[in-house]
This record gives structure tokens, C-alpha cells and sequence, in this order.
């Protein structure tokens, strides 16, 4: 439709226009002097994709799978923090989008809404993310961060 946002850099437009600046300079910033989100930018601008023209759609599947859970496509809510600083309702919109998609929703830690406000909105595959922070003294050596995805058959996945 026309004046409707066609692409991510036109959404983030809108969304710079609609929240309030200390809101969207949170949500588009990058950690630090910024280097990885700059390089993640151009690493999808290094890839073209060649659209086919005229060819037979009609039975494409980009549905995969991730821990056991099917997905309609590899594309997953990532944990993102502060969702109530964006909208009211917060991580319980963000998870029924998710269900809507028929995708996973990874709720943060830092999350505006509780997991139990989160867990009952919606029927969205939904894993934790947090951080356990293991310090047995306080020298800089002994600490370190571990997040876990906690999904509902239990903790699945362990990254540093
Ligand atoms: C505004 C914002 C908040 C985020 N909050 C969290 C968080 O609470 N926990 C977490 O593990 N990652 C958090 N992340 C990191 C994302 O999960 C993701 O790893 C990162 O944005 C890189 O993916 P991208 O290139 O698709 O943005 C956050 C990222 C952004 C931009």
C-alpha cells in the first residue's frame, strides 16, 4: 500500500520519527565505537540476491528447524531488552508477532514483561536468555558471562 514502510531501513525511519530520541538511540546504537554493527550492515550488503522472474512459486519451504523446533523460516526474534520502551505491551506483542510468524521468540533478561505474562500470551516456541555471572574473587581473570536458552523442553544450547 502506498506510504507503507517497504524494507527495515524504512521502518527504522519511522520508528526514529514515532519514539522518543533517548528510546531510539537505545534500540540503534551499537555497543562501544560500533564496529560490529557497522560490519554487520555490510556483510548483508556483500550479498546480492538475484531475483528469479517468472518462475514457479508455488511450492517453496523455507521452514528448518532450530534445537528441535520447527520454524517457517530461519529467521528468529533475537533477545532484545526494554521492548515497553517501544510499545506498552512490550515482549508479549513482540511474542505474539512471533507466533503469528510461526517462529521462536528468545525473550531477554531484560525483559519489560515477565516470563509469565510472555508465556501466557501466546502458543510462540519461546526460549530464555540470561546471563550467570560466576565470580569467585573479584579479580577481572574469575569472571566471565555464560548465556543459556531455556526452552520449554528444558536448557538446550550453552554459548559463551
Ligand atoms: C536494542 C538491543 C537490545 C539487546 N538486548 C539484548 C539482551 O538483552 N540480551 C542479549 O543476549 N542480547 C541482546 N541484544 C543483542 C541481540 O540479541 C543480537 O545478538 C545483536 O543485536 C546482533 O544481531 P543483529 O546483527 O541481528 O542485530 C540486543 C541488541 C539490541 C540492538
Amino acid at each position: 500500500m502506498e506510504g507503507e514502510p517497504v524494507n527495515v531501513n524504512e521502518f527504522q525511519e519511522l520508528a526514529r520519527q514515532a519514539l522518543p530520541k533517548i528510546y531510539y538511540d537505545y534500540y540503534s546504537g551499537g555497543a562501544e565505537d560500533e564496529y560490529t554493527l557497522k560490519q554487520n550492515v555490510e556483510a548483508f550488503q556483500g550479498i546480492t540476491i538475484r531475483p528469479r522472474i517468472l518462475v514457479d512459486i508455488s511450492r517453496i519451504d523455507l521452514s528448518t528447524t532450530v534445537l528441535g523446533y520447527k520454524i517457517s523460516a530461519p529467521i528468529l526474534i533475537a533477545p532484545s531488552a526494554k521492548h515497553k520502551w517501544a510499545h506498552p505491551e512490550g515482549e508479549v506483542a513482540t511474542a505474539r508477532a512471533a507466533a503469528a510468524c510461526d517462529t521462536i521468540m528468545i525473550l531477554s533478561y531484560r525483559s519489560t514483561c515477565t516470563i509469565e505474562e510472555v508465556a501466557s500470551s501466546c502458543n510462540a516456541v519461546r526460549f530464555f536468555q540470561c546471563y550467570v555471572l560466576c565470580c569467585s574473587n573479584y579479580s577481572s581473570e574469575s569472571s566471565f558471562f555464560v548465556s543459556y536458552f531455556k526452552s520449554q523442553k528444558g536448557t538446550e544450547f550453552i554459548r559463551d
